[in-house]
């Protein structure tokens, strides 16, 4: 698998999760650092997903047109027939889809983020060895927590040392 690494502006989109257990709890820990624009759409929802009142919950089973207006979409349900379904899908309402438990059949993979500010570091394993992306993901916090990287300076700071360097 070959996936390019992105950074997408999201401020006017509502992430799709379908599927509302373990899983979907997850994936919105992972998306609220982000942006609180989310919705679950799910015949069952825990209680996680239902305690945080910016997640928009509708309580029903999948149909095709749930994904329409949705650019990013995680199937998250535990049937996998359904799940590869929703990728299908999502092919023909022009949306990219994540599906949790098979890296093959993602149009988009969830890497492991550090973020400090505005500076992000995305780890991702192209799909293959999730527990590597995590690993590599937590050594690195643990170097800029250690206060050995990552002093962060002004950006004309940098454009000077760049501009020095390149001379
Ligand atoms: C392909 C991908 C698709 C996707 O979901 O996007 C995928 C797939 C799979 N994950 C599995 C397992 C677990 N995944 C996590 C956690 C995370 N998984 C994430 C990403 C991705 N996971 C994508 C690849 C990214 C890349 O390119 O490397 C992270 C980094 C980002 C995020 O999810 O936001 C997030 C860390 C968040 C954080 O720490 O910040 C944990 C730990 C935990 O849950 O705490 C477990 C153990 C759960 C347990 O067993 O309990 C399995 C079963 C593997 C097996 O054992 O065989 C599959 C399926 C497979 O690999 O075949
Ligand atoms: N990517 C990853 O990091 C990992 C992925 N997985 C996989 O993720 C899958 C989901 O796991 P959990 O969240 O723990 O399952 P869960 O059983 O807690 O939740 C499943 C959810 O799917 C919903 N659902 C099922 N059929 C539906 C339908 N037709 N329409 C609407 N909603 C429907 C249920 O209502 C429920 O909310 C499992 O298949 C598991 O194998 C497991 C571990 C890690």
């Amino acid at each position: 698998m070959n996936f390019l690494p992105i950074s997408i502006n999201i401020e006017d989109e509502t992430i799709l999760i379908i599927g509302g257990g373990h899983l979907a709890v997850h994936k919105v820990e992972s998306l609220e650092r982000f942006t609180h624009k989310i919705k679950v759409i799910a015949t069952n929802v825990v209680p996680e997903l239902l305690d945080r009142s910016f997640v928009e919950v509708e309580q029903k089973q999948y149909e095709p047109s749930d994904l329409e207006g949705h650019l990013l979409v995680y199937a998250a349900t535990n049937n996998k027939d359904l799940n590869e379904e929703i990728r299908r899908d999502g092919k023909r309402f022009r949306c990219i889809v994540n599906v949790v438990d098979k890296p093959q059949h993602c149009d988009f993979v969830s890497p492991a983020i550090f973020r400090q500010g505005n500076m992000t570091v995305a780890v991702s394993s192209n799909g293959e060895n999730v527990y590597a992306a995590i690993k590599w993901r937590n050594q690195i916090r643990e170097m800029a927590n250690a206060g050995t990287l990552f002093q962060l300076e002004t950006k004309e700071v940098y454009r000077q040392e760049f501009l020095n360097k390149t001379e």
